[in-house]
C-alpha cells in the first residue's frame, strides 16, 4: 500500500523539478480483483535543472515539522548561485547574417563576412552548392580584379600560410578559380571560426572578374567536395558545428529583398507553421534530397520522387524536360529556344504558379519568380526561372525554389532538410 506521505513526497519532490533524481513517477492501474493499487513511475519531463541537495534536505526537515538550520538555507542558494554560473559557461554560439541579392534580378545573394586581425570586410557568396571558401586576395592578378574587395594575409597578424597546399574548382556555368590557401579567424553574423582555411585565389575566370559585387564564395556543401589539396579542409559550418546551439543553418533567401543566414538556431518568427523535413543523402557531397512531386497552377498535384540538390549558389530551378514542358506549355508564345539557351517567352504573357512537394508539404513560386529577366533591357522577350535540367546530370532547387520557403540545412546525423513557409 502507499502511504499518502510517500505520495505526497513524491509530488513534492517531482514539482521542485527533482523528479529526475527519483525513480520513474507513479501512474496508476487500480486492480478491480483485490482493490490493491500499484504504480508505475515515470521521469518528470519538465525536470531539466542539475539536483540541489541542499534544497532535498531543508525540504525533509520541513516535512517532519524540524526547523531547519540556516547553514542550510544558505547551502541552498550556493548551490543554486554555483549551477546557474555552470550553465552560463556552457557557452552556446549562433551567428545571422544578411543575404544581400547582387542585382535586380536576385542571380546571386552575398553575405558580410570578416577575415583576419585587424577584420577584414568582403561580401561573400553562401553556397551550399560547393564546399570552397575562396576570396579575391592579394594574390589575384590585378587584371583580373574589377572593383572586388580583396583579403590580404600579410595585413593580418592571426593569418598563416597552409604549405604547400593549392585549389582549383569550375562550377556548373563554366566559371573557375584557383589558388593556394591560408588559415585564419573568420566570421560571419558574429560567429567566429578560428583557423579557417580561407583559399586565396590567384586566377579567376573573366565571369567573376566581371562580378564586382561578389568578393568570393563561402562553400556550406558537405566538407568531401573540398578541392584543397594534399589535404582537404573543412567548410565554415562543419568548423562552427561543435560550438552551435544547433547543428544547423538556415536560409530565408528573398525576392527582389535582402533576406538572411542564420547559424545555430532556427528562428521561429522567420516561418510560419511547420518545418518538415525530408532525408538528405550527403555522397557525393551535395544537399541532395527528393521532392515529392508539383503542379503546375491550379492543376492537379503529379506525385513523384525527383531528386536533386538544394542549392543556394544556383539562380534558378532545374527539372526534368517532361516537368519544364508541362509547365510552358500553360505559357501562350514559350519556347524552347537554342538561340536564347533555353525557354523564353512574351515578358506580357500570363505565366502559372509552380507548386512543388516536400513530404506531404507543398510550396508554391509565385510566377513572378518565374518571369525571371529580359533578354535585353528593350527585348520583350523575357528568360525563364524555370529550366530544363537535361544538360545537367542532375536537378538543382536553386535560388528561384528556395525563395519561396524558409529552408533548414540541418548536419545533424542523420543529415536531413527542411522547408517552411514563411
Ligand atoms: C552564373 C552566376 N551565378 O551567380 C552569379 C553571381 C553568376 C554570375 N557570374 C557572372 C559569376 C558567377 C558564376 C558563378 N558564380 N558567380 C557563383 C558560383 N557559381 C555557381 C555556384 C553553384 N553552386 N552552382 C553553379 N554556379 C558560378
Amino acid at each position: 500500500m502507499v502511504s499518502f506521505t510517500d505520495l505526497f513526497l513524491t509530488s513534492l519532490l517531482a514539482a521542485a523539478g527533482l523528479g529526475s533524481v527519483l525513480p520513474p513517477r507513479i501512474g496508476t492501474t487500480k486492480d478491480p480483483k483485490i482493490g490493491r493499487l500499484s504504480l508505475q513511475q515515470v521521469r518528470n519531463p519538465r525536470a531539466h535543472k542539475a539536483f540541489n541537495g541542499a534544497r532535498a534536505t531543508y525540504r525533509t526537515f520541513l516535512k517532519y515539522g524540524v526547523p531547519a538550520p540556516d547553514y542550510l538555507k544558505k547551502a541552498i542558494a550556493h548551490i543554486d548561485e554555483e549551477q546557474e554560473e555552470a550553465y552560463a559557461r556552457i557557452k552556446r554560439d549562433t551567428g545571422s547574417a544578411a543575404a544581400i541579392p547582387i542585382n535586380e534580378v536576385d542571380i546571386a545573394y552575398v553575405t558580410p563576412v570578416t577575415v583576419g586581425t585587424p577584420p577584414q570586410t568582403l561580401m561573400l557568396d553562401l553556397d551550399t552548392g560547393s564546399s570552397d571558401l575562396w576570396v579575391f586576395s592579394s594574390l589575384t592578378p590585378s587584371s583580373q580584379i574589377r572593383g572586388q574587395e580583396i583579403y590580404t594575409p600579410t595585413k593580418s597578424s592571426t593569418s598563416q600560410l597552409l604549405n604547400g597546399h593549392t585549389w582549383s574548382i569550375r562550377y556548373g556555368d563554366g566559371s573557375s578559380s584557383r589558388g593556394t590557401v591560408f588559415t585564419d579567424n573568420f566570421t560571419i553574423g558574429g560567429l567566429e571560426v578560428k583557423s579557417q582555411a580561407v583559399q586565396t585565389a590567384q586566377e579567376v575566370s573573366s565571369s567573376f572578374t566581371q562580378e564586382q559585387s561578389l568578393d568570393g564564395l563561402v562553400g556550406l556543401g558537405f566538407s568531401t567536395l573540398n578541392t584543397v589539396r594534399p589535404s582537404s579542409q573543412l567548410t565554415f559550418f562543419d568548423n562552427a558545428r561543435p560550438n552551435l546551439d544547433e547543428e544547423v543553418f538556415t536560409a530565408d533567401l528573398k525576392y527582389h529583398a535582402t533576406g538572411t543566414y542564420d547559424f545555430g538556431f532556427i528562428d521561429s518568427k522567420k516561418h510560419n507553421g511547420t518545418i518538415t523535413y525530408t532525408p538528405v543523402q550527403p555522397s557525393p557531397g551535395y544537399w541532395t534530397h527528393s521532392l515529392s512531386g508539383y503542379s503546375v497552377g491550379s492543376g492537379a498535384f503529379q506525385s513523384s520522387q525527383i531528386s536533386g540538390i538544394s542549392d543556394t549558389g544556383t539562380t534558378l530551378l532545374y527539372l526534368p524536360t517532361a516537368i519544364v514542358t508541362a509547365y510552358y506549355r500553360q505559357v501562350q508564345g514559350a519556347q524552347n529556344s537554342q538561340y536564347y539557351g533555353g525557354y523564353v517567352f512574351p515578358c506580357a504573357s500570363t505565366l502559372p504558379t509552380f507548386t512543388f512537394g516536400i513530404e506531404g508539404a507543398r510550396f508554391t513560386i509565385p510566377a513572378s519568380y518565374i518571369n525571371y529577366t529580359r533578354i535585353s533591357p528593350t527585348s520583350t522577350t523575357c528568360y525563364g526561372g524555370l529550366q530544363s535540367s537535361s544538360g545537367l546530370g542532375i536537378n538543382i532547387f536553386g535560388d528561384v525554389a528556395l525563395k519561396a520557403a524558409f529552408v533548414v540545412f540541418s548536419g545533424t546525423n542523420p543529415p536531413r532538410i527542411g522547408f517552411a513557409p514563411k
